[in-house]
């Protein structure tokens, strides 16, 4: 038995950790069935780490299958494509295969070499990491043999992942307080936080809506651009304040503010999408270029939330479907889908059109 065994952090606790380590550009261990990479992220990686990672033995840029499609390099599976890293490769050329900003004026010079067979798990969950830590979704990824021993004596980050590991979401209840707002002076603010150290959600009750009846509810996702600073590129700043507007008309409701900003990709790599819608892609095709799925968010967060309120059923104000399904699946019951459609004006028409057409928004 090891002595204090308690005060060695678990697996999720060493993931989170994993997380802030690729977010500064320190590569991390990761172990699976006997095998052992090192690494790290491509968005923060340093010409000096790239010269060390070399040493270590051949490395792979390993990106998601979506990011491949665009480049025209055949990925093998349906999660990660594993580029091999040509001898000259420098650490811009390493960039431009994960960040499509430079896509059009700059094509890649291909074919790009990609491995075919052989293991690739710890690949895809590398890739999975620094999804998750709100960076491109690429990573230099090396095997190596003595992986304890090198992060003992390099101070590494070593995960044990057995399969692909799903955290459980644990969100705490931190605090409420109450917060009168210009739409209903009955506010109560919530804070929620998640076991995985990953970002607190916030729900906003307005009055004090009764838990045996289905509450008029909103899942909202964090929009800095919308709600913050007014952006007319999308219609998150009316829809957030239209549904509180409507809960304080009707005296009850509650809000889940769920910090997912750009739809679970982060506002780093939604303003890249925005930069790549500006030169013409729409904002699905922009996330898939940037190597994300359309949608990378997890609704299952909301569901929590309201259970640990003590709701069971929801009268939901959205347009979005996969939110009704998801909700349903997660075990809140959607008695009613109240439609939200407000905010429509010259900049987002596209946008709003692109939502109906290719993610099943109901106009
Ligand atoms: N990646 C990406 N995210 C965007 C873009 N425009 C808006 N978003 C994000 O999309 C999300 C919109 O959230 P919601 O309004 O809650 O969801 P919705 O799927 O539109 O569904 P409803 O509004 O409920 O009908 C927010 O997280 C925004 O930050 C974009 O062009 N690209
Ligand atoms: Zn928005």
């Amino acid at each position: 038995m090891t002595r204090f065994a308690d005060l060695i952090p678990d697996l999720n606790e060493l993931i989170a950790r994993a997380r802030a380590d690729l977010r500064m550009g320190v590569p991390v261990v990761l172990v699976r069935n006997g095998r052992a990479v090192i690494a790290a992220a491509v968005e923060t990686l340093t010409a000096a780490r790239l010269r060390e990672l070399r040493g270590l033995g051949d490395p792979v840029l390993a990106i998601t299958t979506r990011r491949a499609e665009t480049l025209k390099a055949r990925a093998y599976s349906d999660k990660v494509a594993r580029v091999i890293l040509p001898d000259d490769a420098d650490t811009r050329w390493i960039a431009a295969i994960a960040d499509p900003a430079d896509d059009l004026t700059h094509p890649m010079k291909g074919p790009l070499s990609t491995c075919r067979g052989g293991e690739d798990a710890l690949e895809a969950q590398a890739v999975a990491l620094t999804k998750s830590a709100q960076l491109l979704p690429a990573v230099l990824v090396v095997e190596i043999e003595n992986a304890e021993e090198l992060a003992r004596t390099h101070l590494l980050t070593v995960l044990h992942l057995t399969d692909d590991h799903v955290a459980a979401l644990n969100l705490v209840p931190i605090v409420h307080a109450r917060l009168p707002m210009a739409a209903s002076e009955a506010g109560r603010l919530h804070i929620f936080r998640p076991a995985d150290g990953r970002e607190e959600h916030y729900a906003i009750e307005v009055g004090r809506p009764p838990r045996d009846k289905p509450v008029l509810a909103r899942l909202h996702s964090a929009c800095f651009t919308g709600d913050v600073l007014g952006s007319l590129k999308c219609d998150c700043g009316p829809q957030l304040n239209t549904a509180l507007r409507r809960m304080g008309e009707a005296g009850a409701g509650v809000l889940l503010y769920l910090n997912q900003e750009g739809r679970g990709i982060g506002l780093a790599n939604k303003m890249r999408a925005y930069s790549l819608q500006d030169q013409g892609f729409d904002t699905v095709e922009a996330n898939h270029r940037l190597g994300f799925e359309d949608d990378e968010r997890n609704f299952g967060i909301g569901s929590e939330i309201l259970k640990t309120m003590g709701f069971s059923a929801v009268r939901l104000m959205t347009n979005n479907p996969r939110k009704v399904e998801m909700m349903q699946a997660t075990g809140i019951d959607v008695v009613e889908r109240v439609p939200l459609k407000v905010g429509e004006g010259a900049h987002n028409t596209e946008y709003l059109a692109t939502k109906a057409r290719k993610s099943g928004h109901l106009l």
